[in-house]
C-alpha cells in the first residue's frame, strides 16, 4: 500500500508551519505515525526547531535552498529515507516560493512509484496580504507565476489569517481565487484550524480536487496578474537565486484545475524562481538590544522584508524568544530553546553585506 503524501504550499508567512503543527497533533490523536519533510530557504532551521519542540515525528530537512531547484536532487533521497521508515502518511512543507508541481514530479520518479502517492496539495494564503502580492512582485514575473501555480494546483485552498482581514476583503479574495481554481474547496481559517476529517478520509477516495476536471479556459487578465490590480512599478531587473525557466516554450498558463500528477511534463517546465533572498545573522543580545529595537529595525525595512524569524535572548531577561515577522507584523513567543541565537531575514533583493553591517551597527 502506497504512503499518502500531503503537500503544504503557500507564500512566506501564510501559516504553513502552523498548519503542519496542527496536522501533527491530529495525526497523533488518530494514532497515525507521520513522516515529515521540511524545506527552508535559509541555512538555519527555525521551523525544524519549532517542530521538534512540538512533535516527535520523524523529520527530514532540506535547508538553504528550494526543493524546486537547488535542493531538487536531495528531495528524492529525503523521501526515500522517509519511505524506508514506513510512516502512515508523509507531510511535506514547502518553502514559500516553491511550485508544488515539482514535488509531484519527484513523487512519480521510478524509485518512488508504488511507494508513495500524492493525496493532496494544500495551499495556505494570508488573507491580509494575498491581494497585494501582484503589485509587490510586479517585476518578478517568475515569482508571480509560482504563486499563481500554488493556487491553481491546490486541492484545498486555506484562506488563513482571517482575523486580520475584514469580511468584505475575504469575499473579494475568494472570488479572485475562483478565477484561478474553480474546483477546489476554499476554507477560511485562523491559525490554520481546519476541519480534519476530509483531510484524512481515505474511504472517500481521491479528494475531489485530484480528479480530472473539465478543461477550463484561463480567465481574461489571467496572464497579466496574479491577484488584485495595483502596480507599484518596481522595475529592477530580476536578480535570481533560482533558475529562470518559465520563458521556455510550453510554459504558458495551464488551465486551472486538474489532477496534478496527470499534468506533469516529462521534464521540469517551471522553476520556482525569484528575487527573494535569505540572510542569516547571528544574534549576540548585547546591552543595547531590545525587542522594540528589533521591531524598529524590521519595520524600517518593510518594503524589502517579507519574512524574518529567529531565536533571540535579551539582556536582563532569562527567556528565549521565538521572533516571527510575517505580513509586517512581529510576534514574540517565549520558547524552550537551548541553541545559539540567530535571525533569518527573507526579502526582495536583500543586500546581505549591507544588512549585516546595519544589523551589527544597531545591535552590537
Ligand atoms: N494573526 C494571525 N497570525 C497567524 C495566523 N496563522 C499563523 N499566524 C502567525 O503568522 C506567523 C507565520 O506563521 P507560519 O505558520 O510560521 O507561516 P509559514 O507559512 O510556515 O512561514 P514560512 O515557513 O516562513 O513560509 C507566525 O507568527 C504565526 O503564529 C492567523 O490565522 N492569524
Amino acid at each position: 500500500m502506497s504512503i499518502p503524501v500531503t503537500v503544504l504550499s503557500g507564500f512566506l508567512g501564510s501559516g504553513k508551519t502552523t498548519l503542519l503543527l496542527r496536522l501533527l497533533e491530529e495525526t497523533a490523536r488518530r494514532g497515525l505515525r507521520p513522516g515529515v519533510l521540511m524545506n527552508e530557504l535559509g541555512r538555519l532551521d527555525v521551523d525544524g526547531s519549532i517542530l521538534e519542540a512540538h512533535s516527535r515525528a520523524s523529520v527530514q530537512k532540506l535547508l538553504d535552498g528550494c526543493v524546486c531547484c537547488s535542493k531538487k536532487g536531495e528531495l528524492l533521497g529525503a523521501l526515500q529515507t522517509l519511505v524506508e521508515q514506513q510512516p502512515d502518511l508523509i507531510l511535506i512543507e514547502l518553502t514559500g516560493v516553491a511550485n508544488p508541481e515539482e514535488i509531484a514530479e519527484t513523487i512519480t520518479e521510478p524509485e518512488l512509484l508504488g511507494h508513495v502517492r500524492l493525496r493532496q496539495v494544500i495551499t495556505v494564503l494570508d488573507a491580509e496580504h494575498v491581494l497585494d502580492y501582484n503589485s509587490i512582485f510586479a517585476a518578478d514575473k517568475q515569482l508571480v507565476r509560482t504563486l499563481r501555480r500554488q493556487i491553481e494546483v491546490a486541492d484545498l485552498l486555506v484562506l488563513n489569517k482571517t482575523d486580520l482581514a475584514p469580511s468584505a476583503k475575504l469575499g473579494k479574495i475568494e472570488s479572485t481565487l475562483r478565477k484561478y481554481n474553480e474546483r477546489s474547496r476554499i476554507v477560511r481559517t485562523t491559525h490554520s484550524r481546519l476541519e480534519w476529517d476530509p483531510l484524512f478520509a481515505e474511504s472517500e477516495g481521491e479528494p475531489a480536487a485530484l480528479r480530472q476536471p473539465e478543461p477550463v479556459a484561463a480567465p481574461s487578465g489571467f496572464r497579466a496578474s496574479l491577484l488584485g490590480s495595483l502596480a507599484l512599478g518596481r522595475q529592477k531587473p530580476p536578480r535570481s537565486t533560482h533558475d529562470a525557466e518559465a520563458s521556455r516554450p510550453g510554459n504558458g498558463p495551464v488551465r486551472s484545475g486538474g489532477r496534478l500528477t496527470d499534468r506533469l511534463p516529462a521534464s521540469p517546465q517551471q522553476r520556482s524562481y525569484s528575487r527573494i533572498q535569505t540572510v542569516s545573522l547571528p544574534w549576540n543580545g548585547s546591552a543595547r538590544a531590545s525587542r522594540a529595537k528589533v521591531e524598529g529595525f524590521l519595520r524600517s525595512r518593510e518594503d524589502q522584508l517579507l519574512r524574518a524569524k529567529g531565536y533571540m535572548r535579551f539582556p536582563g531577561d532569562s527567556a528565549v524568544y521565538l521572533m516571527q515577522y510575517a505580513g509586517k507584523r512581529t510576534v514574540w513567543e517565549r520558547v524552550r530553546y537551548e541553541g545559539q541565537s540567530y535571525v533569518v531575514l527573507i526579502g526582495i533583493d536583500l543586500d546581505g553585506e549591507l544588512l549585516a553591517e546595519q544589523w551589527n551597527r544597531t545591535f552590537d
